[in-house]
C-alpha cells in the first residue's frame, strides 16, 4: 500500500499519465474533426458520436480523481430529486472556489451518465486549451468573453442551438463568473453594498445576465435548476497537481432540485431570484463551516468502471509504442536525435504544465478586479 503511494508521486508516472492524456486527446480531437462532414447530413448522429468521443477525454480526468487519487464524493440531496438526476436536462448553479471543481463536477456527471453531453458557460480563453478546449467546440459548449455587450448574441444563439440536443445534459453555470479570491471577494462586496444587496461571506456577488438568459433560452428544454454547493473536507484546497500525486480528498456536494417553472420569467425578477439563491447558498456554507456537513440526507452514488476501463484502454494502446520509439531513438546512437527527442519531451512537458496552470487560482484572471477599477475611474 505504501509502495503504491510512493509510486503515485513519481515523475515518471506523471509523465506517462500526461502523455496518455495528451496523445489520446489529440487522436480524439482528430476523430472529432472527421465528424465535420456528418453535421450537415445527420446532425443528431454527429452530436451523439461527439458525446462519446468527449466522454473518452473527460473521463480520463474523472478516472484520475476517482481511481488514481481515490477522492471520495458525497452527495447531500433528497431521494426524490436523486431519482431524476441523469434523466432530465438541468441547469447546474455551482460555487467557484476550487481548482478542481470542474473535475468534481465531471465526476458527478459521470456517475449519473451525462458526462459526454455536459455543458458549461465557459470563458473564451479555455477554448484555446489543447484537447479540452478543442473538444468543447464539438460538444457545443457556450463560450463568453465576459463582456456582455459582445457576448449577448453569441450566447443566446449557442443556447438556442441546444433546444434540439439529442442527449440529456447538465448545463453548468458558475454565476460568480470567476474563482473566489479574498481580493475579488472584497471588491465584489463593495459592489453589493452599492447595490443595496446583503453581503455574502463565502461567495462573490453573482452575475445575473448569463443565468437569466440561460433560463430564458432553455425553457421548455430544461426542467430544473440544480442548486449545487461544493466543499472539501478538512478545509482542503485541492489542486490538480495534488490529484496527480495521488492525494486523496473528500468532496461534499449539496444539491437542491428547483423546478424551472418556479423561476420568474421577468429579467429583473429572475436576477433578484438569483441573488436570493446565493444568500441561501451562503447559509449552507455557514452551516458546513459550523457542523462539517450540509443539511439533508446523504447518498453516495458509486463510481462506475467505465472511466477506468476507458483510461486503461488508452494506456494499453499508447504506452507500448512510445517505449519502443524511445528505445529505438536512444539506440540510434545519434547525439542529434537523442538531443532532439529530449528537447521535444521537455517542450511537451512544459505544454502540459501550462495546461495544468490554467486550473490554478493564483494564475487566474483579473476579472472582477479590473472592471470595477475601470468603472470607478
Ligand atoms: C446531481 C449533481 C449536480 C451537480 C453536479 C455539478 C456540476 C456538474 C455539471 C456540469 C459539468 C460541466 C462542465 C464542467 C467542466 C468544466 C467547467 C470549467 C469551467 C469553466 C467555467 C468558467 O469559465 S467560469 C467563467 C465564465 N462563465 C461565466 O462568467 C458565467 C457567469 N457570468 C455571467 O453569467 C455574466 O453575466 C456574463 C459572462 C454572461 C456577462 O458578464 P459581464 O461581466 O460582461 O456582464 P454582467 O452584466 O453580468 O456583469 C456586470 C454586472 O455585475 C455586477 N458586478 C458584480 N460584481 C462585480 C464586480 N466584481 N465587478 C464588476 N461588476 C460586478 C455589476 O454591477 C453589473 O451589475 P448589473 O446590475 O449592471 O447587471
Ligand atoms: C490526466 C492528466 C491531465 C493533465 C493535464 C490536464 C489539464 C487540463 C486543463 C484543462 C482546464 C479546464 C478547465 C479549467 C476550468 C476553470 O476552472 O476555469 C476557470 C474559470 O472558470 C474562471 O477563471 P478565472 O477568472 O481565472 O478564475
Amino acid at each position: 500500500m505504501g509502495l503504491l503511494k510512493v509510486l503515485k508521486t513519481q515523475l515518471l508516472c506523471h509523465l506517462i499519465i500526461c502523455y496518455v492524456f495528451l496523445v489520446s486527446g489529440i487522436i480524439i480531437n482528430l476523430l472529432q474533426l472527421c465528424t465535420l462532414p456528418l453535421w450537415p447530413i445527420n446532425k443528431q448522429l454527429a452530436r451523439k458520436i461527439n458525446c462519446r468521443l468527449g466522454y473518452s477525454i473527460a473521463s480520463q480526468l474523472v478516472a484520475l480523481l476517482e481511481w488514481w487519487s481515490g477522492t471520495e464524493c458525497t452527495l447531500y440531496t433528497d431521494p426524490e430529486s436523486f431519482r431524476l438526476y441523469g434523466k432530465e436536462n438541468a441547469i447546474v448553479v455551482l460555487n467557484h472556489n476550487f481548482e478542481i471543481d470542474f473535475m468534481t463536477g465531471w465526476t458527478f456527471c459521470e456517475r449519473f451518465g451525462v458526462l459526454g453531453s455536459s455543458k458549461v458557460l465557459a470563458k473564451k480563453e479555455l477554448s484555446f486549451v489543447p484537447v479540452i478546449g478543442w473538444m468543447w467546440y464539438f460538444l457545443e459548449i457556450v463560450f463568453c468573453k465576459r463582456k456582455w455587450e459582445e457576448d449577448r448574441n453569441t450566447v443566446v444563439q449557442s443556447l438556442r442551438n441546444l433546444q434540439d440536443y439529442p442527449e440529456f445534459f447538465w448545463f453548468l453555470l458558475h454565476c460568480e463568473g470567476t474563482r473566489f479570491t479574498e481580493k475579488k471577494h472584497k471588491i465584489s462586496m463593495e459592489v453589493a453594498e452599492k447595490k443595496g444587496l446583503p453581503k455574502l461571506k463565502y461567495h462573490l456577488l453573482p452575475r445575473t445576465k448569463g443565468f437569466c438568459v440561460t433560463v430564458q433560452n432553455l425553457r421548455g428544454k430544461v426542467t430544473a435548476v440544480y442548486d449545487s454547493t461544493l466543499n472539501f473536507r478538512n478545509n482542503e484546497m485541492p489542486t490538480l497537481l495534488g490529484v496527480l500525486n495521488g492525494k486523496k480528498y473528500h468532496a461534499d456536494l449539496y444539491v437542491r432540485r428547483i423546478p424551472l417553472d418556479s423561476i420568474p420569467e421577468d429579467e429583473s425578477e429572475c436576477a433578484a431570484w438569483l441573488h436570493k439563491l446565493y444568500q441561501e447558498k451562503d447559509e449552507f456554507q455557514e452551516h458546513y463551516r459550523q457542523t462539517g456537513r450540509f443539511p439533508g440526507p446523504i447518498t453516495n452514488p458509486p463510481r462506475r468502471l467505465w472511466a477506468l476501463v476507458n483510461w486503461l484502454f488508452w494506456v494499453c494502446v499508447l504506452v507500448y509504442p512510445i517505449c519502443v520509439l524511445l528505445l529505438q531513438l536512444l539506440l540510434s546512437g545519434s547525439t542529434f536525435t537523442i538531443v532532439c527527442t529530449f528537447v521535444f519531451c521537455l517542450a511537451v512537458s512544459a505544454g502540459v504544465r501550462w495546461m495544468i496552470g490554467q486550473t490554478e487560482i493564483d494564475k487566474g484572471s483579473n476579472y472582477g478586479v479590473k472592471d470595477v477599477q475601470m468603472n470607478n475611474n
